[in-house]
């Protein structure tokens, strides 16, 4: 029963089985975007395979509607293979329907990983993983470095040392939890044809079940060995602290299980590394591009830093620059620029639409926060006139209240890592220009550095940057961060 409510448009014919599969094109948030444009500017209806429909959402309006008003009722996850068979078949965080579990699994990270207070205590765990990283930087002696991976080992061992007590990536020793990592980016990326045709979701056409399985065996023989490790008396970290909540709460209906905890560390690294990685990589190409605004950010972090030092996370809250270019990277370069899949629990009214139950959501917030119906000069890298003090859109953050951009999402299923992904992306962007001047390679130049993106689990560029780092501090810094 629609009450008389149309349903929502939607672009039309659409192929036998795989409905509208197709449309989806190489890169899916610049297809729907363009789809959205011409069917749907608020909610587009599409079939895609044979599951129930999906909407997409494509407007600030229509984003409110949903995350606002009936938030409760699209705060859990369609089904899909890699919950099943890489999440401990939906204990986890990421995929844990919405209810009291998922409730517990956040609250044990909100109060132990992502409150202020957390995030300050392993502060100077993020601080020595990028003093790391400028130290093997200036030892490349300004040669060419892609700076992508690094970023990505930086961000990683860091998340590490504080849920694990130990670092993951170490050069030179094995590699082997480095190569897990890159491969679980890789299938968790994949788009997999049975979760759009679960007619053939048995027949696993691409074989990604298959790899989903054998990963997440070694995954587990990894996690298994870190609990063995950390019941020896490891350092403390998150896991010690899950660890002790299991030991506390067994036998009496255990407040957390074992499997929830290794589904929790996998969420962690999954989710935790490769979005802050990336986006540090967009912010580094942008300010090349811009050499008056790195200059300027350069300046302030003279003016707070010096240069005898290298600068700390204590330093942030006196950058305002820096602040308002983080938030303009993420405006133009949101890592995951269809956030993550929801759906309808009931049948719900939005926007003068019936929505089904089953729908799924799919929000497309790279969309929204490039569209010239709600940004001024939107492909435009505009951090001071938009987001510097006396700005008129000053006063938008990024933490889901303003649905003109939401790189973390927004209402209850929000990013539950969004102050450690902020402050990994301002203190590496602030360390970095901090610590080096960037220089392209022979025969490019910043007008023409190309700025594509390929489509993945987290947004990333067509072509990765190479950029020669050039130290800029005094000699002794560089010295004192290879000890
Ligand atoms: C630049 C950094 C990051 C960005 C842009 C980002 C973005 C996102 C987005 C868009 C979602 C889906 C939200 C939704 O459904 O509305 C999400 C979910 C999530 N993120 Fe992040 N993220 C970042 C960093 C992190 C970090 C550092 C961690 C943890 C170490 C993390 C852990 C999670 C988890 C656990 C979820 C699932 C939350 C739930 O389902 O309740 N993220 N993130």
């Amino acid at each position: 029963n629609r009450g008389g409510l149309p349903l929502p448009p939607t672009p039309g014919w659409a192929w036998p089985v795989l409905g509208h599969l197709p449309l989806l094109g190489l890169i899916p948030h610049h297809s729907l975007a363009a789809l959205a444009k011409k069917h749907g500017p608020h909610f587009l209806l599409l079939n895609l395979g044979t599951t129930s429909p999906t909407l997409v959402v494509s407007s600030p309006a229509a984003v409110r509607s949903l995350l606002k008003s009936l938030d409760p009722l699209v705060s859990s996850r369609p089904p899909n293979a890699g919950a099943t068979h890489m999440a401990y078949n939906y204990q986890d965080l990421v995929f844990a329907p919405y209810g009291p579990r998922w409730r517990l699994l956040r609250k044990l990270c909100n109060v132990h990983l992502f409150s202020q207070k957390a995030l300050d205590h392993f502060s100077s765990v993020r601080e020595s993983e990028a003093q790391d990283l400028v130290s093997r930087l200036s030892s490349s002696r300004s040669a060419a470095v892609t700076i992508g991976p690094m970023l990505t080992d930086c961000t990683t061992n860091a998340l590490g040392r504080t849920m694990l007590g130990r670092r993951v990536f170490v050069p030179g020793e094995g590699g082997e939890f480095r190569e897990m990592v890159l491969e679980l980016m890789v299938l968790a990326g994949v788009f997999n044809i049975g979760d759009f045709v679960p007619e053939l979701e048995w027949l696993d056409l691409q074989g990604v079940v298959k790899k989903m399985k054998r990963l997440h065996k070694r995954f587990d023989d990894f996690f298994e060995r870190m609990i063995e490790e950390n019941s020896n008396g490891g350092e403390m970290c998150f896991l010690g602290v899950l660890m002790a909540l299991k030991e506390d709460a067994d036998g009496e209906g255990s407040k957390i299980s074992r499997r929830e905890i290794k589904a929790l560390l996998m969420d962690l690294f999954t989710a935790g590394t490769d979005t802050s990685s990336s986006t540090v990589e967009w912010a580094i190409a942008e300010l090349i591009r811009h050499p008056s605004l790195l200059d300027a950010l350069q300046l302030e972090l003279d003016s707070v830093a010096g240069r005898d030092r290298l600068v700390l996370e204590s330093d942030l809250p006196n950058l305002t620059l820096l602040q308002a270019i983080i938030k303009e990277i993420f405006r133009l370069h949101p890592s995951t620029p269809l956030l993550l899949p929801r759906i309808v629990a009931e049948d719900c009214e939005a926007m003068g639409y019936h929505i089904p139950k089953d729908t799924r959501v799919l929000i497309n917030a790279w969309a929204i926060s490039r569209d010239p119906d709600v940004w001024k000069d939107p492909l435009e890298f505009k951090p001071v006139e938009r987001f510097m003090p006396g700005a008129p859109t000053a006063h938008m953050d990024v933490k889901g209240n303003d649905f003109e951009f939401i790189p973390f999402g927004a209402g209850r299923r929000i990013c539950a890592g969004m102050s450690m992904g902020i402050r990994n992306v301002q203190f590496l962007t602030a360390a970095l220009v901090h610590a080096f001047d960037w220089e392209l390679l022979e025969g490019e130049t910043p007008e023409k550095l190309n700025m594509e993106e390929v489509y993945g689990l987290t947004l990333q560029r067509k072509v990765p940057l190479v950029v020669k780092p050039k130290p800029r501090l005094a000699p002794h810094v560089y010295a004192n961060a290879a000890k």
